[in-house]
């Protein structure tokens, strides 16, 4: 089975026509050479930056030498209204700072404390999508709501129900239909010239959510003093002591903190879940593994965090539709000194694409590369190519903090929706287009059934 791939487009361009066709869509608005390019150039007066797809390049950057490719400023400046400074933006000794509080907090053990709220989000999911069993209906705001679920149950143990969460929810909507491609601007290199369009809208809603998060983590911390506070992620990543400085995250640093995992976590788990459930609808045989395989272990609704291990099909599937359709279709670097990249001469300043959309379909190291077939992940080449060329989560010491997290609540989720309805494809066949996330133009329809 084939799946929806934009298409690329045709030609070489001036940088305003890039620019402008970036702003439309990412996706389309670049050449289809990339599918097949160990490394494409795009240089203007302004401005240089390489897009690598070669695996070494990859790992040069992500793994190997990453405090020389920081994230640049224009990331920072173009998500500065919502994230301040949030880990996602900062570079240097700060970033080390907050990723050695962080971190702690989604660890393995964690992970497994953690797994109540999840499951509970995920049983919460199942049981909507069940009620509109017979309808045709858009999955895209199913799935955000499911992995904003999630994030506030695990972070604040609250549901999205919560007067706080639902209007923490609906302003990240809004704040999306005010700027929905500033966030995505900023992370592709368009010139600094362009507009960053801050709108006051943009910014009304970035302070809206901002404050309804600082009323969160001042209640939060108000409990921990009195000694009465849940033991979520919140209240770890708030006590957690910096073991170099002893120090702990003031109650803004915590404000900018959260904003990032709600961001992070929620748009990115409900992109990869809307498509995975879009690609099980269209692979009718697939589905009915998954179906099969969580008839035998989740048995009842209260399985426990070694039964989503055994959700093998599902983790495959979701694996793959992160490899089809990967939430962060790239990420962007810069050069901090003059670099020599594949007989190439990079200045300072050069901007570093790493794009997994690409790099998970290229045609030179993927077997079958836009085929949708979890059944890859079993063979030598997809062994190979996920040890060198699948970064849905990136790699190196940035990697996402939330990618434990997200491989136990995307199985889980696919699982016990596929346990109980039948998928099929809806009337119209969604076109990927690179918002915050990949996501459908005109969303993913799908039809449910009851499964009998
Ligand atoms: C399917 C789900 C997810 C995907 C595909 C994903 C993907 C990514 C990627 C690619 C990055 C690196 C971005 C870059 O370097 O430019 C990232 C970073 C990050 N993610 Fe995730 N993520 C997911 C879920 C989550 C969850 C559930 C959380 C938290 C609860 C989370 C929190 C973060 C944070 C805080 C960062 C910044 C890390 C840093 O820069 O040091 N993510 N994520």
């Amino acid at each position: 089975m084939i799946p929806p791939k934009p298409e690329a487009a045709e030609g070489r361009g001036t940088v305003l026509r890039y620019a402008r066709r970036f702003r439309r869509d990412l996706l389309s608005a670049l050449p289809a050479r990339l599918y097949r390019a160990w490394m494409a150039d795009f240089r203007s007066p302004l401005l240089r930056s390489v897009l690598c797809n070669d695996p070494a390049l990859v790992r040069l950057v992500l793994q190997d030498r990453p405090a020389d490719f920081p994230k640049s400023d224009r990331l920072r400046e173009g998500l500065a209204p919502l994230l301040g400074q949030s880990v996602f933006v900062t570079n240097g000794a700060l970033w080390e700072r907050q990723r050695r509080i962080i971190d702690p907090a989604f660890e393995g053990g964690r992970l497994r404390e953690t797994f109540p709220a999840i499951r509970a989000a995920a049983l919460a999911a199942a049981r909507r999508m069940a009620a509109q069993a017979g309808a045709e209906i858009d999955v895209e705001p199913e799935t955000s709501h499911a992995a904003a679920d999630a994030i506030f149950r695990t972070l604040f143990s609250i549901p999205i129900e919560h007067d706080t969460a639902a209007r923490v929810f609906a302003a990240f909507r809004a704040h999306q239909d005010a700027q929905p491609i500033v966030n995505l601007a900023a992370l592709v290199p368009l010139p600094r010239w362009l507009p960053r369009f801050h709108g006051r809208r943009t910014r009304r809603t970035a302070a809206e959510i901002r404050g309804l998060i600082a009323g969160l983590v001042r209640d939060r911390a108000a409990e921990i003093a009195a000694g009465t506070a849940p033991d979520d992620l919140a209240t770890k990543i708030m006590t957690t002591r910096d073991p170099v400085t002893g120090q702990r995250f003031s109650p803004a640093e915590m404000v900018d903190q959260v904003a990032i995992f709600f961001l992070a976590g929620h748009e990115t788990s409900a992109s990869a879940l809307a498509w995975a459930l879009w690609l099980l609808a269209a692979a009718p045989d697939w589905q009915d593994r998954v179906a099969a395989e969580a008839r035998a272990v989740l048995t009842d609704d209260q399985p426990d965090f070694a039964a989503v291990s055994r959700l093998r099909t599902a983790r495959a599937v979701f694996r793959e539709a992160m490899r089809l359709y990967p939430p962060v279709p790239m990420m962007v670097r810069e050069t901090t000194r003059p670099e020599h990249f594949r007989d190439r001469d990079l200045p300072r300043g050069t901007q570093v694409v790493l794009s997994p959309w690409h790099l998970h379909r290229h045609e030179r190291l993927w077997d079958d590369p836009d085929g949708f077939d979890p059944g890859r992940w079993d063979t030598d080449n997809g062994r190979a190519c996920a040890r060198s060329a699948y970064i849905p989560f990136s790699a190196g010491q940035r990697v996402c903090p939330g990618a434990g997290f997200a491989m136990v609540e995307g199985p889980l989720m696919l699982a016990l929706i596929c346990r109980d309805l039948r998928l099929a494809p809806g009337a119209t066949v969604p076109v990927p287009v690179a918002r915050l996330t990949v996501r459908g133009q005109d969303g993913i329809m799908l039809r449910l059934d009851r499964r009998s």
